[in-house]
């Protein structure tokens, strides 16, 4: 008979909690879920899911602009922003009742507990229901999934201005007409996008001197002056100086030593995230952890062996599918003791704008540093024909694999559907499967994945030279000419 209430308790019901509450209770742990606002977190509700329903609205009104594209006629879109909101809201109710409804979770025998949760000592917390009620109950093991919240950084005049989120953006019932945004990350890049698209003028501020600086430079560049020839002004390089309102949310900046001002009817924060460590009651517990996060190995524990952390609130990688795969290392360690780490060597990401932007395992500037040998295969989007079909030509494949064997070590892809492409490489990577595997393996055509092969056999052709033709000439006597290799771009 366990002296605990539970086996396993989690803190939070976002994409970290629902997974760790789901493979708990699949292992046979008592588990309970606590979640103090809404199932499904910010993935559903503030995040992933509304900002790519508002990309697709975007998408779609830019194709009609662009008819002429297709053999259709250009025009302008009619746009009534507040349907646009209103699906945004059915879609996310949608994935809500489809994934992360309450009913989901207990069918599966967890208790799931409206909320908030806070630690009183390192094996009980307190929940403090919304009706002002308390409890205490003890676990055996804990998961904080606790998420993390918009970071806006405390530039002079910010709260005397109603800027907006990620938590308020998907709320909003009027398209802004001017709209600031202030940070060149996913957040400020996918939003800058969506909403140009969907008719507002859009300039975008940040500090760095490029957009999407964990990217590759050329293929964020590539994007950039894509977003750029859509409408969208962007200052970077620039200090932001104070924000007021003035005839509008002004924000000042300094650019190469002048002071502008920027003048919008709305101002979206994307500045980061800070994770929700308040109020979780870390200090009761003796949990490790920064204003970056709370502590965990790699194998997601904190420094003590029975609390594990998993998700945005290890400040770590804040990405949804990160979130699930932390949550997957944390149970299968505390539940099984099966020794499994976050496999940190081959994390993708993919932001969602149009053309996308994607990568997986090492940058190019990571392979620099380590001093590792490698060789860039490149492969436009203008030659894969299912992209020319669908009029998607702008994009690039870059591949950085080792010149012998084809080891790959790292990908990014600017293009249509390179979301989809990562994933093949991704698997390849994980599973040491090379360029010539790749190269080798028969892929449908007419489509984006033979691109990928096609990038693969670049690896072949690279490492084909003068000597070896010649020589296979003599051997068999061939008459045809020798191909010319002093291109080093030369793409077959
Ligand atoms: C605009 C935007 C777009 C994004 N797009 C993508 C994308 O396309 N792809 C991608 O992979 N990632 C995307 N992300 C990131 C992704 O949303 C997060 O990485 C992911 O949701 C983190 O999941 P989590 O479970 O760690 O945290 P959360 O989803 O934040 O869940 C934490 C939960 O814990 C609850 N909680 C907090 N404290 C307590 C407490 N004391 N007691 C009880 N409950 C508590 C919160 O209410 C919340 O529901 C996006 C994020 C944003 C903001
Ligand atoms: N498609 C996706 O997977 C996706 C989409 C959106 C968000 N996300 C996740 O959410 C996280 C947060 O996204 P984000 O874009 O808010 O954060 P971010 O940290 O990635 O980017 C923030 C940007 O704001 C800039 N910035 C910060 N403070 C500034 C200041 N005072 N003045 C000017 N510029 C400033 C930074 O230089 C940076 O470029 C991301 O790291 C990502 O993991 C993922």
């Amino acid at each position: 008979m366990s002296k605990y209430d539970f086996d396993a308790i989690i803190i939070g019901g976002g994409a970290a909690g629902l997974t760790a509450a789901g493979i708990a209770a699949n292992f046979g742990a008592k588990t309970m879920m606590i979640e103090r606002y809404r199932l499904g977190g910010d993935c559903t509700w503030t995040g992933c899911v509304p900002s790519k329903v508002l990309l697709k609205a975007g998408k779609v009104a830019q194709q009609i602009r662009e008819g002429a594209k297709y053999g259709l006629i250009d025009q302008e879109p009619e746009i009534n922003f507040q349907n646009v909101i209103e699906h945004v809201h059915e879609t996310r109710q949608e994935v809500y009742e489809d994934a992360d409804r309450p009913e989901i979770f207990e069918d599966m025998g967890i208790k799931v507990v409206s909320g908030s949760a806070k630690f009183i000592d390192e094996h009980t917390v307190e929940i403090k229901g919304k009706d002002g009620s308390n409890r205490k109950v003890s676990s055996r093991y804990f998961f904080i999934c606790a998420g993390a919240s918009a970071f806006v950084p405390p530039i002079q005049g910010i709260d005397s201005v109603p800027y907006l989120t990620n938590d308020s953006l998907f709320e909003i019932e009027d398209l802004p007409e001017e709209l600031t945004i202030i940070g060149a990350g996913p957040i400020g890049t996918e939003m800058a996008q969506a909403m140009s698209r969907l008719g507002a003028n859009v300039t975008v501020i940040d500090m760095a001197d490029r957009i999407m600086v964990n990217d590759d430079p050329e293929l964020a560049d590539m994007l950039r002056k894509k977003l750029e020839g859509e409408g969208i002004h962007y200052e970077l390089g620039a200090r932001v100086k104070e924000v007021s309102s003035e005839g509008g949310i002004t924000v000042r900046i300094e650019v190469d030593g002048q002071t502008k001002e920027i003048t919008g009817d709305q101002l979206l924060m994307a500045t980061g995230r800070r994770p929700n460590i308040d109020g979780l009651g870390l200090d009761k517990a003796g949990i490790t952890y920064s204003s970056q996060g709370i502590e965990v190995n790699d194998k997601c524990r904190t420094n003590h062996s029975h609390i594990y952390a998993c998700g945005d609130i290890t400040g770590r990688y804040q990405f949804t599918h990160m979130s699930d795969h932390m949550a997957k290392v944390a149970t299968t360690n505390a539940l099984l003791k099966f020794p499994m780490k976050i496999d940190a060597d081959h994390v993708p990401w993919v932001t969602y704008t149009d053309p996308e932007l994607g990568h997986v395992g090492a940058t190019e500037e990571q392979l620099k540093q380590q001093e590792i040998n490698y060789e860039t295969y490149r492969f436009p989007y203008s030659k894969i024909d299912r992209a020319l079909i669908d009029s998607e030509e702008e994009g690039l494949i870059k591949i950085h694999a080792k010149k012998w064997n084809g080891k790959i070590y790292g990908v990014s892809i600017y293009g249509a559907h390179a979301g989809e492409l990562i994933s093949e490489y991704a698997l390849a990577m994980k599973n040491g499967i090379s360029l010539r595997n790749i190269a080798d393996t028969i892929h449908p055509y007419p489509t984006y994945s033979l691109g990928a092969r096609r990038a693969a056999d670049q690896w072949y052709i690279k490492n084909q030279s003068e000597w070896q033709v010649k020589l296979i000439k003599k051997v068999f006597g061939y008459r045809g000419e020798v191909p010319d290799f002093s291109d080093p771009n030369r793409i077959v």
